[in-house]
């Protein structure tokens, strides 16, 4: 017989389609394991087409109508770019392969009882790629791209949370998507509040028991810029944690060699590297486009170092204001 703590599980996962299936396989290979072919033979058949097979779709039908019941809170995202519009790093392209594989052979896994990594955790500086990462992860994997506006679930604490939180619940376990929660550290000082926000705690925990419990049929991924506000506990409910860094020189050497592929330069944008130094992705996208912009208005066919320097500079100026904004 199957171990008890996977019978214990079995039970666990009542009315959680997905989950119980994963469960259900775990028996059945566990039994093969011991040999048991005619019963593991029968608990498959039973899987597959037996009395539980007519609740399957009504268990996996959507039971919200996106975008009417969740508007307020999920916002729908066409993804436009693709796996040529980013620059990671080795180690970031090789955890993404794996997991569009891994995904890509999803089936297999869980009819093997194992279950696909589908929960990630992106961390690092602002405008270093994790929103355009999740992005290019729709659109490599053919899914809608949604976004979760934390702060509305978080805020409509006052009576309407729960109903929210079950909703969404609903709708990552019905929608294939990658649902993106941006700015998930919110959740990390929601959490951290003193005692008489309760109720707020309450919200954060319902989140993050959302986070436990759903399977998706995508990617749940989730992003923050702090990944020191998040403790142990927040950690490990992620299949994946995957850092994005600010570019070192190589990086934005292969950033400028990207964004000026079909741009008429008059110079080698390279020789000005060690002015970059420190900049996120999202800083040099700026002024590379600022650089673009200056020539066009100046109808011009070429963009000039002058355009370039003159770019950096106000780029320097804007990062020098806005650190002094974030120190006040
Ligand atoms: N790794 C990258 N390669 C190429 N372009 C990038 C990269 N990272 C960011 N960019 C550019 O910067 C823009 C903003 O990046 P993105 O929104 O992904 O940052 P983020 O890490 O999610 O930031 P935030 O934490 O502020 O939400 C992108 O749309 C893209 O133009």
């Amino acid at each position: 017989m199957a171990r008890a703590e996977l019978m214990k599980k079995l039970f666990a996962s009542r009315g959680r389609d997905e989950e119980f299936r994963t469960v259900a396989e775990q028996i059945i290979n566990e039994e093969e394991r011991k040999n048991n072919r005619v019963l593991a033979r029968s608990l498959r058949r039973s899987l597959d087409e037996g009395p539980s097979q007519p609740a399957r779709p009504k268990a996996l039908a959507p039971l919200i109508p996106f975008p009417e019941a969740a508007a307020d809170f999920i916002e729908r995202i066409e993804p436009t770019r693709n796996r040529q519009d980013i620059i990671l790093s080795r180690e970031n392209v090789r955890i993404f392969l794996g997991l569009l594989r891994e995904f890509q052979s999803g089936d297999s896994i869980r009819r093997r009882g194992l279950p696909v990594r589908s929960k990630l955790l992106f961390c690092g500086p602002p405008g270093c790629g994790k929103t355009l990462c999740a992005e290019l992860f729709a659109s490599e994997l053919g899914l809608p791209l949604f976004i979760v506006k934390l702060d509305r679930i978080i805020s409509s604490y006052l009576g309407e949370t729960a109903t929210n939180i079950r909703k969404l619940f609903e709708f990552a376990r019905t929608q294939p998507c990658v649902l993106f929660f941006d700015e998930f550290d919110a959740l990390a000082r929601a959490r951290g509040e003193d005692g008489e926000h309760n109720e707020l705690r309450r919200v954060v925990n319902s989140l993050l028991i959302f986070i436990d419990r759903v399977h998706p049929k995508g990617f749940v991924v989730a992003a923050t810029n702090l990944d020191q506000a998040l403790d142990p506990a927040i950690w490990r409910r992620f299949d994946e944690v995957v850092w994005f860094d600010r570019p070192d020189r190589p990086m934005i050497t292969r950033f400028l060699r990207m964004r000026f592929k079909n741009v008429l330069l008059e110079f080698d944008p390279h020789t000005h590297l060690s002015a970059l130094d420190g900049y996120a992705y999202a800083e040099l996208e700026r002024l590379c486009l600022q650089a673009i912009k200056t020539s066009i208005i100046d109808k011009r066919k070429s963009v000039t170092e002058r355009d370039f320097v003159a770019a950096i500079a106000d780029e320097r100026r804007r990062k020098r204001r806005t650190s002094r904004i974030d120190t006040i």
